[in-house]
């Protein structure tokens, strides 16, 4: 049985998720500890993050658009089957960095290929394991863009150099997502400073997780 929980973070690239995730883990490895597993997609695991090597690689600019969304997933699955699955079989906590809305949104949408197509494709590499919370790192594509160009110019992928035309269609499938899954995707503003990033995903954190994380002011658990 899972009885853990898997949380995601999602939004446009430079949204602010790895370093909202990074002092989100600081705050509650000391509550949590072992009961805290926090990995990433595409990655998490040997095998996939030999994929991400592939699929991000900026030489690789012959790669089909379903050839991409299909390496997306099937990293997925291998992170699923020996990352995820276990530790919500072991009651963890999984903090992860990009899940299957990253799939519907820049797969789906970015690249063209259908965000339905891309969502049923993805069920078979899941297996209908669905996220029980997600947050949204809200902020403008250009925005996020314009942060990677600023501070993070030794770590621009694949992905990252596509134009602004893409990020958009990008933007706007996360919009619908979390239009269309108000009691899953959680909105954080994350065109704020990053501290009042990090203390506003902590809050929806242990609204929606109680069990796992103590409220502010709340006894720890
Ligand atoms: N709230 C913020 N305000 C300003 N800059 C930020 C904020 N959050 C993160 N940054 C900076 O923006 C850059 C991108 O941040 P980060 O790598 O955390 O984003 P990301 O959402 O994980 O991006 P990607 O999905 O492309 O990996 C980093 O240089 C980081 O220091
Ligand atoms: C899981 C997933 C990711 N992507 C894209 C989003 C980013 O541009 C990169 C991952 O890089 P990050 O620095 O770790 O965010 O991959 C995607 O297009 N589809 C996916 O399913």
């Amino acid at each position: 049985m899972l009885t853990g929980k898997l949380v995601t973070f999602e939004g446009p690239d430079g949204a602010g998720k790895t370093s909202a995730l990074n002092a989100i883990v600081a705050k509650l490895q000391p509550q949590l500890g072992d009961r805290l597993v926090v990995t990433r997609e595409p990655g998490g695991n040997q095998i996939s993050e030999a994929i991400r090597k592939i699929i991000l690689d900026r030489h690789n600019t012959a790669m089909d658009d379903r050839t991409e969304a299909l390496l997306y997933a099937a990293a997925r699955r291998q992170h699923i089957v020996q990352t995820i699955q276990p530790a919500l079989q072991n009651d963890q906590l999984v903090l992860c960095d990009r899940y299957i809305d990253s799939s519907v949104a820049y797969q789906g949408a970015g690249r063209g290929i259908g965000e339905q197509a891309v969502y049923d494709m993805n069920q078979f590499a899941t297996a209908g394991l669905t996220a029980d919370l997600t947050l949204y790192f809200d902020v403008d594509a250009a925005v996020g863009l314009n942060r990677i160009q600023q501070h993070r110019q030794n770590e621009i992928n694949r992905l990252d150099v596509e134009a602004l035309s893409f990020h958009h269609r990008v933007q706007a499938a996360y919009l619908r997502l979390l239009a269309d899954h108000p009691d899953r995707i959680k909105r954080v503003d994350a065109s704020q400073p990053l501290d009042q990033v990090v203390t506003q995903a902590l809050e929806i954190i242990a609204s929606q997780l109680p069990t796992y994380v103590a409220s502010k002011g709340g006894e720890d658990q």
